[in-house]
């Protein structure tokens, strides 16, 4: 059924950004509305396509995601046209977008899904990699090839995937915290993975549904580079699968963990010289202490940890999360804006300005989000933003009513780290329970980690690592909140079926 334009606001329904969010809010829109041309304005030459789409249980999703030229997701929907250029200012009050290809676009509705940029320390620095899109990370891997050892910075995704999937290169790897992995996990379940980082040879990969991330038939139709200055789309599960990240040692892993600390000062080689040269002149401890830190080799870069450890590598991978892309569109809008700089939506995906909602990466949620449901920046949800956006916009085009997605219930991830199978439910990590919570806690070494979290006795979040199979049961204990206290420490009981209990 085709909506009726309403006729006071004229110009088109533009979507801008190729990544999930904003091509799953196209399509959506283009179904809603089967007449009309959606506009998708990206400045990335693919568009992140959604492939083999499975409901694993209620919330929980699983997809693969293919780098397509845009041209396929125009013949798939008609009356989608995709327009490669980068936006490079929005005039909000004459609901108008400028790209760098030089057209204006009028729309009656926008939805910005632009996506983030990595945030890097020592930015500028030619030594400092940031993993973002396919370009970042294939100079990544280019750059490994030649590597004998790298710093990597930062203790979240990106950081724990690169950790275990590199080889052949000794590690450095700097991290704020006391455990690995602190977006993720607790110091139990790190303790539990930590093991896998000694593995001497290469594992056999456990199955999982997708296969790869990029075909290299694809890419090759498909790709031509992103200009330097223009994001491309994020990566996403299995990112790595195509890539060969092997450095030029024979030895399989080889980290070296320094905890809680930070990068003080990143020094090229010509500045370390010189710093060693004049710390002759300073007391002979602090001298000795400079040379000892190092080894004899002459790094293209040295890095000071605020530990006081100076190591020198290769190059050094800023993991250190990232940053709303909201610069292109901001100048002489007045959008309130989130802690972290994203563009604030309300329960509607609706930004503060007139007829502009915002999905993904690029948005901050600032409705009153359910008690088991958090923001991150992910894959999924930037796919159940896009979606729901597009409803949003369906409806308040036609004047509907909608409510909020079943999907914003409860916050629900699975992935894959370290070889295991990931799954995190709810508040995973006790976020924002204050002090009266419990943690129940099962471990078989090498297989599996159950961690949920109790509050008055209801499920309040679990961490899942491995094949345990309790996915679907957890997921429905914590949507329901039933008073499973009677049940105690059956709840981990591996000799019961949990299942069973509870069907
Ligand atoms: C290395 C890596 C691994 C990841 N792994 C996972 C994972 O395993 N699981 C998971 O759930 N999530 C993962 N993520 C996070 C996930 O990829 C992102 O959360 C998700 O892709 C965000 O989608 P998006 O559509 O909001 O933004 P993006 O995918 O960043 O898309 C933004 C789009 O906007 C375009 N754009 C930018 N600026 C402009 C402009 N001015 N004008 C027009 N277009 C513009 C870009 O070209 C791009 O097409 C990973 C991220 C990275 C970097
Ligand atoms: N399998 C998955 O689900 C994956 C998801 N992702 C997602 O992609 C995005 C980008 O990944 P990441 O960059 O790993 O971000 P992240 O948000 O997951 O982690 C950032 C990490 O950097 C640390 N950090 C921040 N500033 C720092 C500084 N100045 N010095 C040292 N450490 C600092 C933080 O403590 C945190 O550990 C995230 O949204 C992440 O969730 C990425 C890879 C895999």
């Amino acid at each position: 059924m085709e909506a009726a334009r309403p006729p006071s606001i004229p110009g088109k329904l533009v979507v801008v950004g190729g990544g999930i969010a904003g091509v799953t809010c196209a399509e959506q829109l283009a179904i809603h509305f089967p007449s009309e041309d959606i506009l998708l304005i990206t400045a990335s030459p693919v568009i992140k396509a959604i492939t083999n789409f499975k409901q694993v249980s209620k919330i929980l999703e699983e997809f693969d995601v293919e780098e397509q030229p845009s041209a396929m997701l125009e013949n798939r929907f008609p009356n989608i046209k995709v327009i490669q250029s980068a936006v490079k200012r929005l005039k909000s009050e004459e609901h108008c977008i400028l790209t760098e290809d030089g057209s204006q676009h009028i729309y009656k509705q926008l939805c910005l899904c632009a996506g983030a940029i990595p945030k890097l320390i020592c930015e500028g620095n030619p030594f400092v990699l940031g993993i973002r899109d396919t370009d970042s990370a294939q100079e990544f891997q280019k750059q490994l090839t030649n590597a004998k050892r790298i710093m990597i910075v930062g203790n979240g995704g990106i950081a724990l995937e690169l950790v275990y999937e590199v080889e052949g290169c000794e590690v450095i790897w700097a991290i704020k915290d006391k455990a690995i992995g602190n977006t993720f996990f607790d110091a139990g379940a790190a303790e539990f993975l930590t093991s896998k980082l000694t593995t001497e040879k290469p594992e056999v990969k456990i199955a999982h549904k997708r296969t790869r991330y990029t075909t290299e038939k694809r890419k090759n139709e498909a790709r031509t580079k992103v200009k330097a200055s223009n994001v491309g789309s994020a990566l996403g599960p299995d990112w790595h699968e195509g890539l060969h990240l092997k450095g030029t040692k024979e030895f399989f892993h080889k980290i070296h963990i320094e905890t809680m600390c930070e990068v003080k000062q990143v020094y090229l080689q010509e500045e370390f010289t010189i710093l060693k040269k004049e710390s002759l002149t300073l007391p002979r401890d602090h001298h000795e202490k400079l040379v000892k830190s190092t080894d004899k080799e002459r790094w293209p870069v040295y890095v000071e940890l605020t530990n006081g450890k100076i190591y020198g590598c290769d190059f050094i991978v800023s993991a250190t999360g990232v940053t709303p892309n909201v610069e292109p569109f901001v100048h002489g809008n007045n959008f309130n804006l989130g802690q972290d700089g994203g563009l604030k939506v309300d329960d509607h995906m609706h930004t503060s300005l007139p007829d502009i909602y915002a999905a993904g990466d690029i948005c901050t949620a600032s409705w009153k989000p359910s008690p088991v449901w958090q923001q991150m920046r992910l894959w999924t949800q930037a796919r159940q933003m896009g979606w729901y956006a597009a409803k949003c916009m369906a409806a308040d085009c036609l004047g509907d009513s909608i409510d909020m997605d079943f999907s914003f219930e409860l916050f629900a991830h699975v992935t894959k780290f370290f070889n295991y199978k990931v799954v995190i439910l709810g508040k995973y990590n006790a976020q924002g329970l204050g002090s009266d919570h419990e943690l129940m806690l099962r471990c078989t070494k090498g297989q599996e980690y159950v961690k949920v979290v109790m509050q008055n006795g209801r499920m309040m979040g679990a961490v899942l690592i491995g094949e345990t199979d309790l996915e679907e049961t957890f997921e429905n204990l914590i949507l329901n909140q039933m008073d499973l206290s009677s049940y105690g420490e059956d709840l981990l009981d591996p000799n019961i079926d949990i299942e069973d209990y509870f069907d």
